[in-house]
């Protein structure tokens, strides 16, 4: 049976109580957290910035945090979010003209790298710089808002990554991130899917370990 890794994101949690529900998702069977940036620019929201990030650091969140940067321009916050303590940095390569230089940053940094890739964004990077990536992030739905339909031209996408994983022969994990729920997660795993980053149908649940347990049990339900 392969891996599943379900990823809540923080950007559907309650922010006036952050550390509990961090810890809460975390106790209750969540494997990673997804750290939201949003900037007003790039997308049209706003959320927290690498103090946040700070803050849940140095409280009791030892938890993996993969930071996901809505937000250009780039080189600033990555420093910024390295130092703050990220174990992952994902950013849009359209958000830079230096996708190369700045996965080197985050190597060196000793962190993990990640790209994301909106529902219409191209693929073409990928190749360049395939062996410095270390998780791919494909969008489910246009970046900017939690609770979102899921596109479903999103699955053949996700195909198509997968087998440029396989055929690399790197260790690259695979995200989803957007519109995933109880209904499609199965669809989505079986189409190659490693990591599932799930807001709304987390976080509006009442019971997180029930919920988590049957978005498991639905993502393992492939055969
Ligand atoms: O980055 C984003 C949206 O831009 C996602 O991480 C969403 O926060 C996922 O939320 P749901 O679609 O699961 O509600």
């Amino acid at each position: 049976m392969k891996k599943i890794l379900l990823a809540p994101s923080i950007l559907s949690a309650n922010f006036s109580n952050l550390e509990k529900e961090i810890i809460d998702v975390m106790s209750s069977g969540a494997d990673l957290i997804h750290f939201d940036v949003m900037d007003n620019h790039y997308v049209p929201n706003l959320t927290f910035g690498s103090m946040v990030l700070k803050s849940l650091r140095k409280s009791n969140i030892t938890s993996r945090i993969d930071v996901h940067l809505m937000a250009r321009p780039l080189e600033n916050l990555i420093h910024d979010f390295l130092k703050a303590g990220a174990d992952s940095i994902f950013f849009h390569p359209e958000c830079t003209d230096h996708i190369d230089k700045i996965l080197n940053i985050i190597k060196e940094y000793g962190c993990q790298t990640g790209l994301v890739f909106n529902p219409a964004t191209s693929l073409c990077c990928l190749e360049h710089v395939i062996d410095k990536v270390d998780n791919i992030v494909l969008m489910g739905v246009n970046p900017g808002f939690g609770g979102q339909s899921f596109i479903d031209s999103t699955l053949g996408k996700i195909r198509k990554v997968r087998s440029i994983i396989e055929n690399s022969k790197l260790k690259i994990l695979l995200h989803i991130d957007g519109g995933v729920n109880l209904k499609n997660i199965a669809d989505i795993s079986r189409a190659g899917s490693d990591v599932f980053i799930v807001g709304s149908v987390v976080f509006e649940s009442k019971n997180y370990f029930s919920i988590l347990k049957k978005l498991r049990e639905q993502a393992n339900n492939i055969y």
